[in-house]
């Protein structure tokens, strides 16, 4: 009964320079460029299936094992981008015209504050492309599901150029995925439950109310330069200092907003301090930290040390009891940090982190084995890998 079908993986993205606000809503072009570093999929990932079923059959789409309406303005307008593009560049119309069905899983919080569209835009994009043979650039049509989405199509450091039209308004790389392998990321869950608002209702009322705004807008072309250039040399330094920045930026005009919106909170604030206070005690600043628009912290420094920024972090936000503190990529060792916390000048909170995901630079969305690891069975119907 089923034609064909195709699974794939792709990447959460964690932005080093934010995009918060959009010039069209409908098209997704933002305010400003921004830049981000794609997150390795062997510790973060969404996985999603696309593949056609017989004429008849009902489109359907599911998300998490659990069933969405593909009729939502957004998947519904990444599945017609698809369709005309392959449409446009030959597809056999037969194909296009069939029924389609999706599934898609994430092996992290959704709706969290961790990029869980921009990996899942990117997925559903990255696989009905390849369901319909469309060759080209990908991320203008992943970044119609979500701004952040067109990011994840690359694999390294990667920049969204605003542009100014549907068609100019594409990511590209800046660096590839083996450019700086020491660096290490350390996502911290404070949180793992849905925000109450979410980024496109907040950048929304950002547009709307706040007068910061222009400001941060007039400011992001110098930090797009200034950061590339960081990235190109691989000078953490630079690189820590102008990623806190613009994260302290993006949360002041949230807090700039009208009515405000509340994403860090107060676990979020010791997390900034710590960062500050550690780097202070090291002599040297070797962590940084961004935010999206949520509570959950994104820590990163170089493999050196890693394991020592793993424990310490363990030591003053673990609630104690969970022995598997880091997920994903682990810390090779333990390391006794007692003498360092001594030296520390910030309050514990127990239970403040709930876990950790370890990871490193990584690539675009992949290819895997579609008979092994379909999330759909042969009748396109979903299969429960819970
Ligand atoms: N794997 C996926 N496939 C398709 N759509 C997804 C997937 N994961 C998440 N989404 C969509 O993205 C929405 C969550 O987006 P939202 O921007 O609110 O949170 P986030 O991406 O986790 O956080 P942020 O963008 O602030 O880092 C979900 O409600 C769902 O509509
Ligand atoms: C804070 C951010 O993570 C905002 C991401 O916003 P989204 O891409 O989720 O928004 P929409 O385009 O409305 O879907 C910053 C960033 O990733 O650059």
């Amino acid at each position: 009964m089923s034609s064909s079908g195709v699974t794939l993986t792709a990447p959460v993205n964690i932005a080093l320079i934010k995009y918060w606000g959009k010039l069209d809503e409908t098209a997704i072009i933002p305010t400003n460029d921004s830049l981000s570093f794609t997150l390795s999929q062997d510790d973060m990932c969404a996985t999603t299936t696309a593949m056609t079923v017989a004429r008849g059959v009902k489109s359907k789409f599911w998300l998490n094992g659990k069933e969405m309406d593909l009729g939502h303005p957004r998947i519904r307008a990444v599945v017609e981008e698809v369709r005309k593009i392959a449409k446009v560049q030959g597809t056999d119309e037969t194909l296009l015209d069939l029924p389609v069905r999706i599934a898609s899983i994430n092996n992290f919080p959704t709706a969290a504050g961790l990029a869980s569209s921009a990996a899942g835009y990117a997925a559903a994009t990255a696989a009905l492309g390849a369901l319909y043979g469309v060759k080209g650039d990908l991320s203008r049509i992943a970044r119609i599901g979500s701004g952040s989405a067109c990011r994840s199509i690359s694999g390294g450091f990667v920049r969204w150029i605003a542009g100014s039209t549907s068609e100019d308004s594409i990511a590209v790389q800046v660096a590839p995925e083996n450019h700086w392998p020491s660096l290490r990321w350390l996502i911290c869950v404070v949180r793992a439950t849905p925000k109450a608002v979410g980024s496109t209702e907040g950048m929304r009322r950002t547009i709307q109310t706040s007068p910061l705004m222009p400001a941060r807008i007039a400011s992001v072309p110098d930090k797009i330069s200034a950061i590339t250039k960081a990235i190109q040399e691989r000078n953490f330094r630079a690189m820590a200092e102008l990623t806190m920045q613009d994260s302290n930026q993006f949360h002041a005009i949230c807090l700039d907003t009208f009515p405000p919106l509340f994403y860090m909170n107060d676990v979020s604030h010791r997390i900034i301090d710590f960062v500050h206070d550690y780097n202070r005690v090291k002599g040297s600043l070797i962590a940084g930290y961004t935010f999206d628009a949520g509570p959950n912290a994104c820590l990163f420094t170089e493999q050196e040390n890693f394991d020592e920024l793993a424990s310490v972090v363990e030591a003053l936000f673990s609630d104690g009891v969970e022995t598997d503190f880091v997920k994903g990529m682990k810390p090779e060792r333990k390391v006794d940090a007692s003498k360092l916390l001594d030296s520390i000048n910030v309050q514990p909170i127990k239970g403040g982190i709930k876990y950790a995901i370890g990871t490193k630079l990584g690539g675009g969305p992949r290819k895997i084995d579609h008979e092994k690891f379909s999330l759909l069975d042969a009748n396109g119907e979903l299969i429960d890998r819970a």
